[in-house]
């Protein structure tokens, strides 16, 4: 079903179905994912959550027996069938994955590494956008001094926000985040869920939880699926506290799944 948004769409997908090999994992999916906002996708193990975000970065291409069809429109072009490059379009629209994968290299590097590939900056420019992300990230007060130390050598929540600040280092337009906290302890994923929050303020977000009470806090926008289908999408309080199909209710109070 296609809901009529309030706000601007950023991301509007239309009969968007996709296969792995012959298996249909999303049927029919009509959605706008409003800019600005953040938007999770709720739903049991396996109904299509991680396989809807990973279209919107054209992450399926790397495997030729997977096939997308249908239309994934962002900022009025199909990225089902632009020639765009893929890079770009990473460049546009950045992903961090639910473990923290930090690059074997150091906390500064593990930022400019990607900045590098997409912009030319001096090295005072490079220090700025380095601190820049990793304020962003609310993890520059902890690594400020030791930005030469490996990534690994962090907390898994501060790889989890380092992986972040490179994601947002680059300056995305979306930013899709898939289960990003499932790794993390309570205070890191309290850090995160702020600063999602603080996030939609200069980037569109859309995150992938199995946690409903994350879904709750995080987002404006929530989008229920089930088994490949769409089962509802609307404003996260309304979905929560009204869901319009009994399916729904049954999923978000604990009756099923
Ligand atoms: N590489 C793959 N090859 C074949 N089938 C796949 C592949 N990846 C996912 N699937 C199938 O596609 C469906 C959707 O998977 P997906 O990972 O998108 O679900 P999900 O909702 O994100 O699940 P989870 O919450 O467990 O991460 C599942 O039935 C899954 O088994």
């Amino acid at each position: 079903m296609a809901t009529a948004m309030p706000t601007v769409p950023k991301i509007t997908v239309r009969n968007l179905n996709f296969y792995y090999g012959k298996f249909h994992a999303l049927k029919g999916i009509n959605l706008d994912i409003p800019e600005n906002k953040v938007t999770a996708f709720i739903g049991p193990s396996g109904c299509g959550k991680s396989t809807l975000l990973r279209t919107f970065n054209r992450m399926f291409e790397l495997y030729p027996e997977q096939r997308a069809e249908g239309e994934i429109v962002l900022d009025g072009e199909n990225l089902l069938t632009s020639k765009q490059d893929v890079a770009l379009l990473r460049a546009k629209v950045g992903m961090v994955f639910q473990k923290p994968t930090p690059f074997p290299m150091s906390i500064y590097d593990n930022i400019a590494f990607g900045v590098k590939l997409f912009d030319s900056l001096s090295a005072p420019e490079m220090d700025e956008r380095v601190e820049w992300a990793l304020r962003k990230a609310a993890l520059w007060t902890e690594v400020r001094d030791k930005l030469h130390q490996s990534g690994a050598s962090l907390s898994g929540g501060q790889q989890q926000r380092l992986c972040i600040a490179r994601g947002i280092a680059i300056k995305p337009e979306v930013l899709l985040l898939d289960e990003p906290c499932s790794a993390l302890d309570p205070i890191s994923t309290a850090k995160v869920e702020e600063l999602i929050a603080e996030l939609k303020a200069d980037y569109t977000v859309v995150i992938v939880t199995h946690n409903m009470q994350q879904a709750a806090r995080c987002s404006d926008y929530t989008a229920y699926m089930y088994l490949g289908d769409l089962m509802e999408f609307g404003e996260t309080e309304q979905l929560f506290v009204k869901p319009k199909r009994s399916e729904t209710e049954d999923y978000i109070t604990g009756r099923f799944g």
